[in-house]
């Protein structure tokens, strides 16, 4: 037996026997006896012998160990690339249905072999796997498909007919067939299920749910070598290093052989199930004298075997051929008493025994197929055919991420441009504001000089300045005027000239600096200082008019001084000799006309010294309206030396609020000014004090050891005398004080 094994590896057979229907112990045990070590089932009746298998199933062996010994291998080796077969063959109501399908708790081949499906998968990293699924049966040798049927049950009448074809690679297959492609067990027992509930059964004398038809489970598995963890480049170019192998795993119900039924459907069921059965009889049968006819191997049996008189055969020809694994589970019930039934228990057993003595399995590992190969089996590799989608998938997401990747960089150097354009339209923009900003500028300053030009006054920046000088220039004139009035006024000399006159100073023993051009007439100054109307030449031309006019100025009052001085003088002789004429010869009628002539002069001299005071006042204000420009020249003339490096000459200066608000400056040569002041009072002081030391030298005063000075005896006299007449009261005193 053990040998038996070994050299028909590839053929299964085994028989199971179900327990007792009625739950006893087999009846008519002295006609049977069960070996399930031995795997032989004798019968001692007529035709009794014994009947040796691959497996005998006791009747109360578990679903698991059937499983485990007639199809575990089986399933495993198509994992591994071959096809295989299982079915179940037995009369009606004897456990077809219970062995492939089992039960919730005691799962069948069916749900095993699906476990150890994906446990193989699970076990096998190397390779990856595509699993898909068809379910048909074949009913009054009709095929329908399970898959397709709708939901309430039985396939529907409008499904398109499914032909049974044959291909050299794919063997017989059955077309058109929805196949699912499944990727876990749960999802691949789901898939069955729903064909379960679509088959078709029916009640039968011995199975009030048999089954009516015969049910083809097919599992094809394709399996390829995985690509290695560095290979990816390989992988994006499509070569792989090893191709699809393709195999098929076959689990077939068959529809339970029975004698003819009282009722006419089933009859007619029968008789299909019958002439299908009896075919597959047939063509074990014929196998198996083929197998004796071995030796002689130019017969080619093949060609008189009778598959294509059943589909049950035709789809089972590549199996009974040789090209599968088979195993062939027969289910036996023992236990009947009626005699047929032991008949066709017998009929089972003889048809178990042909088929393990007749099919030779031929089985070789499927061959792996490269690329769709073109035909039918090629496009079947669908592991194949999804890799080459999936490349021509990558390849259109790479295109179209490339398409993608340069619209962006289109998009991104459009943006770019015309960000860069924005920027050149606010570049343009800021430059045009800068420009219509030096625009307004430039005309603002060509305002400024057009009204610098018409005020005939310089220049770039201090309007206010220019304004002042403007003023100051025509205050100037008007000071001229009025010295000149009150000059003429006071001496009644036509000859007298302003200050601004160069006559004034050319025989004039003043000190001061000669200035042979400075004295412009007003006019001629506007012209000059519009010509030069620029820059520190400019300035400096203004410092310098207004230095020829101080020195105008300082040469007048020591011309007024010397006036004073000599009026002085000239009175102080008239009295003297007055007063020695008239000691000498003291006339009455003389002497009042010399009193009478000496009181003209001292109110002569007190008007004069009047005009003084005005004309210091006058010339006071003049040397505020000087510094005045000073100021306002220094504001944009830092450097305020003359061009031999001295320091400009300051005239005295006031704490006048009109000059302070005037010039709207603190000047910073206020000491130099005081200083200026006080030099100017001094030689006026100097002068005065010239004329008590005449008058001193001419014995009219006598002065003191302190400094102070009384008048002499004799001009006492005579002062008083003076003093006696109207008009004549003046004293040393008031010569101090109006010095
Ligand atoms: N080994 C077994 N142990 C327990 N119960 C079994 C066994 N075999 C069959 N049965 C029971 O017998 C009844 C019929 O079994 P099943 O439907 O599998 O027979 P079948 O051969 O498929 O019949 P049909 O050909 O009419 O479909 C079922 O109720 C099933 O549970």
């Amino acid at each position: 037996m053990s040998k038996l094994k070994e050299t028909k590896g590839n053929v299964i057979v085994s028989v199971r026997v179900r327990p007792d229907a009625n739950g006893g112990e087999i009846t008519k045990a002295a006609e049977w006896m069960v070996d399930g070590r031995q795997g032989v089932i004798s019968y001692n009746g007529r035709e009794g012998g014994d009947y040796s298998y691959d497996n005998v199933f006791p009747p109360h062996e578990h679903n698991a160990k059937v499983y485990d010994a007639a199809a575990k291998r089986l399933v495993r080796r198509v994992m591994e690339g071959y096809h295989g077969t299982v079915f179940a063959y037995g009369m009606t109501g004897t456990g077809k249905t219970f062995s492939m399908q089992g039960t919730a708790t005691s799962p069948g081949v069916i749900p095993l072999a699906i476990t150890d499906i994906f446990s193989f998968i699970r076990e096998t990293p190397h390779r990856e796997f595509l699993l898909r699924v068809s379910y048909l049966e074949i009913y009054n040798e009709k095929i329908h498909d399970l898959l397709s049927a709708s939901v309430s049950g039985g396939p529907t009448s409008q499904q398109e007919e499914i032909k049974l074809r044959e291909d050299s690679k794919r063997g017989v297959y059955a077309t058109p067939l929805k196949e699912e492609i499944v990727q876990s067990p749960t999802q691949l027992l789901r898939v069955i299920a729903r064909g379960d509930h679509a088959r078709r059964t029916g009640s039968t004398q011995f199975n009030s749910r048999s089954s009516r038809s015969h049910a083809v489970v097919q599992i094809v598995v394709e399996s390829r070598e995985r690509v290695p963890t560095g290979a990816s480049q390989d992988r994006r170019s499509g070569l792989v290093p090893g191709g699809v192998r393709v195999s098929t795993l076959s689990l077939i119900d068959l529809a339970g052989s029975e004698r003819a039924a009282d009722d006419k459907e089933r009859r007619t069921e029968g008789a299909h199930i019958n002439k299908s059965l009896l075919t597959l009889g047939t063509i074990i049968s014929k196998l198996s004298e083929a197998r004796d006819r071995a030796s002689n191997p130019t017969d080619k049996e093949g060609k008189h075997l009778p598959y294509r008189d059943s589909k049950l055969t035709r789809l089972l020809q590549p199996a009974l051929s040789g090209n599968s694994l088979v195993s062939i589970l027969c289910t036996v019930q023992l236990g009947g008493t009626a005699k047929s039934h032991s008949g066709e228990t017998l009929n089972t057993l003889k048809f178990a025994a042909r088929a393990k003595n007749s099919i030779v399995s031929h089985a070789k590992r499927a061959e792996e197929a490269f690329g769709s190969g073109g035909g039918d089996a090629g496009s079947r590799v669908l592991l194949e055919r999804y890799r080459m989608e999936i490349l021509t998938l990558r390849n259109q997401l790479e295109s179209q991420t490339k398409a993608q990747a340069e619209k962006e960089l289109r998009l991104e150097e459009q943006q770019l441009e015309k960000e860069a354009q924005v920027r050149h339209e606010e570049q343009m923009l800021e430059m045009q504001l800068a420009r219509t900003a030096l625009k307004e500028r430039i005309e603002h300053l060509n305002r400024l000089i057009l009204c610098s030009k018409s005020t005939g006054v310089n220049t770039q920046g201090n309007l206010s300045a220019l304004g002042r000088l403007s003023r100051m220039s025509t205050g100037s004139r008007s000071l001229r005027s009025s010295l000149s009035q009150s000059t003429l006024g006071a001496y009644g000399h036509s000859s007298f000239r302003p200050i601004s006159f160069l006559s004034l100073n050319s025989n004039e023993p003043s000190g001061n600096q000669p200035f042979s051009s400075g004295l412009l007439g007003h006019e001629e100054e506007e012209d000059f200082i519009g010509e030069f109307a620029d820059g520190k030449a400019s300035a400096q031309r203004q410092i310098a008019a207004l230095q020829a006019d101080l020195n105008d100025k300082n040469r007048y009052i020591s011309t007024l001084e010397r006036r004073l001085f000599q009026a002085r003088r000239s009175s102080h002789s008239r009295m003297s000799i007055g007063m020695k004429t008239g000691s000498a010869a003291p006339d009455a009628p003389d002497v009042l006309a010399l009193l009478r002539e000496k009181d003209l002069e001292i109110n002569e001299l007190r008007l004069q010294l009047d005009d003084k005071d005005r004309m210091l006042a006058a010339l006071r204000s003049a040397a505020r309206h000087r510094d005045l420009a000073h100021s306002a020249t220094d504001a944009f003339v830092p450097d305020t030396k003359d061009n031999h490096g001295r320091q400009e000459h300051r005239p005295d200066d006031d704490d006048s609020p009109a000059y302070d608000s005037a010039v709207g400056l603190s000047s910073p040569f206020n000491d130099e000014s005081t200083a200026e002041k006080k030099k100017s009072m001094e030689d006026v002081s100097r002068i005065l004090d010239e004329m008590i030391q005449d008058r001193v030298e001419s014995g009219q005063l006598i002065k003191g050891s302190r400094g102070s000075v009384r008048v002499a005896a004799e001009s006492r006299r005579t002062s008083e005398s003076m003093a006696a007449l109207p008009g004549l009261s003046m004293s040393a005193t008031d010569l101090e004080d109006s010095g």
